[in-house]
């Protein structure tokens, strides 16, 4: 039997992702402390950090792999340590290196890929969102195994896109990538933008965040110290940016 697809939530309803006052401690290291941020339906959050800032700590919550020890973590109103398979449901996750089957091919791994989160598609529907993700044809029955990384995440993306998920976590996307790639991969968060997703990016890269973020929140020592919105057409002036965190560890 088909899973059912997560409900779809309108802009200007609760946030998407809602983390409020939470704290993480492995052993004696406070990782979270007073974490507070969150991501409404078509938005683009960018969490900016530097090395043991608890940025990745913080997608692990999300994802229900690790429960904070005081505050709360919501995904779509769930609360992902009590409910991880309803939370997951809802979340794409892209990790710094996207994981694919390399024999397979990019239609394989999608075709396969969503039967597994039982949401099977049509190798149309499959072709379509490879195309709206920016893979060439040529590449679409190619194995993965010489794939570039943003080729890997214009699978995976198109992948999430068909999932139809209200949700994508994104683990330093741009790291790796030449600036062509970049500037592919951050016109495709500009369209899962317009189709009402909520977006949490995690990564060192302040130019990116500067591209496609509607906020960028800076992290040190487990919570947000600094926080920032795009203004209008000119969006972020990336030297005031790097002024205002320089010292922090970003960048
Ligand atoms: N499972 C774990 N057990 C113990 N300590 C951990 C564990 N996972 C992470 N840490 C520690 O928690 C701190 C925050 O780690 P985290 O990976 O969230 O940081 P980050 O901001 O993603 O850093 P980076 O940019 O280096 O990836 C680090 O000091 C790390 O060593």
């Amino acid at each position: 039997m088909q899973t059912p697809l997560p409900p779809a939530r309108l802009p200007g309803t609760d946030p998407e992702i809602a983390i409020a006052d939470a704290s993480l401690a492995y052993g004696a290291h406070r990782v979270l402390d007073g974490l507070s941020l969150s991501v409404a339906a078509g938005e683009i959050y960018a969490l900016l950090g530097g090395n043991g800032a608890g940025k990745s700590t913080t997608l692990s919550a999300l994802l229900g792999f690790v429960r904070v020890d005081g505050g709360s973590v919501r995904v779509g109103g769930i609360d992902p340590a009590a409910d991880p398979d309803a939370a997951r449901r809802r979340i794409a996750y892209l990790p710094e290196n996207v994981a694919l089957y390399e024999h397979l091919s990019a239609v394989e791994n999608a075709d396969y890929l969503l039967a597994l989160s039982g949401t099977p598609r049509s190798r149309g529907d499959i072709t379509d969102a490879l195309t709206a993700a920016g893979l060439q044809d040529r590449a679409f029955d190619q194995r993965l195994g010489g794939f570039s990384k943003g080729m890997r995440q214009k699978v995976a993306i198109a992948v999430a896109l068909l999932r139809e998920v209200p949700v994508l976590l994104l683990d330093e996307p741009t790291s790796g990538l030449d600036p062509r790639a970049t500037a592919d991969f951050n016109a495709l968060l500009h369209a899962v933008r317009a189709r009402g997703t909520a977006v949490l990016m995690v990564t060192h890269d302040l130019l990116s965040a500067a591209d496609v973020a509607d906020r960028i929140g800076f992290l040190e020592r487990g919570r947000i110290v600094d926080e920032v919105a795009a203004e209008g057409e000119a969006r972020f002036d990336v030297r005031a940016l790097h002024d205002r965190f320089s010292g922090t560890g970003a960048a």
